[in-house]
Order: structure tokens, then C-alpha cells, then sequence
């Protein structure tokens, strides 16, 4: 079976979706698209996205790569920076901008995510151990937008521990002792993770046409 990023939905590779919200937006200098040393599936990749083939064996270590690629092409440290995952094929041109518009002048960054919708349970042993407080509780989206600079001395404090619970931008920027903003995105930007997700997102991108 294809990578996740590849597996087809409505007729082209998932990661083409996922490319292609960044298309209209403007404001944005460079597309770079981070994947497995070796990987060619893509081929000649859309206008305007450079490909680096300097993927690591987890995410942050993808990320951390691509940032020394960014350098290596010129971004100065603080250029700001948007990191979004492949298997986030919804994302729409407007959650981009509206990101972009939220964190603009900020002095930190921040990040598309969702105040938490459910009741939400701690566990033990397969059953309820309690029913945690989730008003303020928000689950995490990408893209996540740092300067280049702080997001890299961030995510390089870290290196050296494999980058142990750097599980997105942010909670590098955190642990820097930063406060990330909260920029509402939506449902419809959801990670593909579980199988029935392909067909939830196909169905979601042929309403959109
Ligand atoms: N070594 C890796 C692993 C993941 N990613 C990025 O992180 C995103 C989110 O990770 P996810 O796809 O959920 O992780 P996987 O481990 O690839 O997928 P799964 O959990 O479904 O096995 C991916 O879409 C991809 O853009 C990456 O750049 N490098
Ligand atoms: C970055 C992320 O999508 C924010 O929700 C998420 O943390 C990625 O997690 P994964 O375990 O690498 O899929």
C-alpha cells in the first residue's frame, strides 16, 4: 500500500489536496514540501512547491530538516515560517489567511486549533478514572506559524533527546518558555488518521467542488 500522503482521494494523491490550499495565498514566498530521502512518488512536484528529500524518521525531525532546508534557500530567521502536516488535505486557502492575519504582528506565533467539543475522560485500566475540565482545552491543527529563527533554537534544545515530546511547533515554542496564540480553525481540517477518514475527506473535497 501507498504512504498515507499518497493514497488517492477524488481522483489525485492526498498531498496535492494538501498543497493546494496554499496555491492562492499570496503572501506566501516559498512552498516547500518535505519528504522520505528517496521518495519520488510525486514526480515533478506543482508550480511553485521546491520538494527536499530531507525527511527524518519522526515528524519533528521532518520539520527540523526542513527549516535547515528553508536556510540553506535563503530564509532569514525572522521570515516567518508555516508548518502544516500532509494528512491535513482540508485546510482551505481562508484558514491560511486567517492564520496569517491573527499572528502577522504577534510577537510569538501561533496556530490553527479547536476548543475541545466533547466531554473529555481520563482513563485507567479501560474504564473512567475521571471527567477532566475542558474549557480550556483545544485540540492542535496545522499549520502552526513561527519566525524561522525561534522555531529552530526551539526545536534545537530538543534535538539531542530525539525531540521527546515535540509532538507539534508549538509545544517546542512552549517549552521555550513561549505562548503560542489560539486561532480557531476548523473541524473540516482534521488529520486523515483513522481509515474511515478517506472516505470522510473524499466526501468533503467532492462537496467542495
Ligand atoms: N517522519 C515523518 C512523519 C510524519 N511527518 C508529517 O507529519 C504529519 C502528521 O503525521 P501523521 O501523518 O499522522 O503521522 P504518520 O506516522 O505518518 O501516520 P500514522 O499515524 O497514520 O501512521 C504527516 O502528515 C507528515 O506531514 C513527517 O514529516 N515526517
Ligand atoms: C501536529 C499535529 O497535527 C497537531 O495536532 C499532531 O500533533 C501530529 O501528530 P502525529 O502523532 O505526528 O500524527
Amino acid at each position: 500500500m501507498q504512504p498515507k500522503q499518497y493514497q488517492p482521494l477524488a481522483g489525485k494523491p492526498m498531498v496535492l489536496h494538501t498543497l493546494a490550499a496554499f496555491d492562492s495565498v499570496a503572501r506566501l514566498h516559498t512552498r516547500l514540501l518535505v519528504v522520505a530521502p528517496g521518495d519520488d512518488t510525486l514526480g515533478v512536484p506543482p508550480a511553485g512547491v521546491t520538494v527536499q528529500a530531507c525527511g527524518g524518521a519522526s515528524r519533528a525531525h521532518s520539520v527540523f530538516n526542513g527549516l535547515d532546508a528553508l536556510r540553506r534557500m535563503g530564509a532569514d530567521p525572522l521570515d516567518w515560517v508555516l508548518v502544516h502536516d500532509a494528512a491535513r488535505c482540508l485546510l482551505t486557502p481562508d484558514q491560511v489567511n486567517a492564520l496569517m492575519d491573527a499572528c502577522w504582528e504577534d510577537p510569538v506565533g501561533g496556530l490553527l486549533a479547536l476548543p475541545l467539543p466533547d466531554t473529555l475522560k481520563s482513563s485507567a485500566d479501560g474504564r473512567v478514572a475521571a471527567t477532566v475540565d475542558r474549557s480550556d482545552k483545544w485540540l492542535a491543527q496545522t499549520p502552526q506559524m513561527f519566525r524561522l529563527g525561534a522555531l529552530h533554537s526551539a526545536m534545537a534544545l530538543y534535538l539531542d533527546r530525539d525531540f521527546a515530546g515535540v509532538t507539534d511547533e508549538s509545544s517546542a515554542m512552549e517549552m521555550a518558555g513561549h505562548h503560542p496564540l489560539l486561532v480557531r480553525g476548523s473541524a473540516q481540517n482534521f488529520k486523515v488518521t483513522y481509515p474511515e477518514d478517506f472516505s470522510l475527506a473524499e466526501a468533503v473535497i467532492r462537496s467542495r467542488t
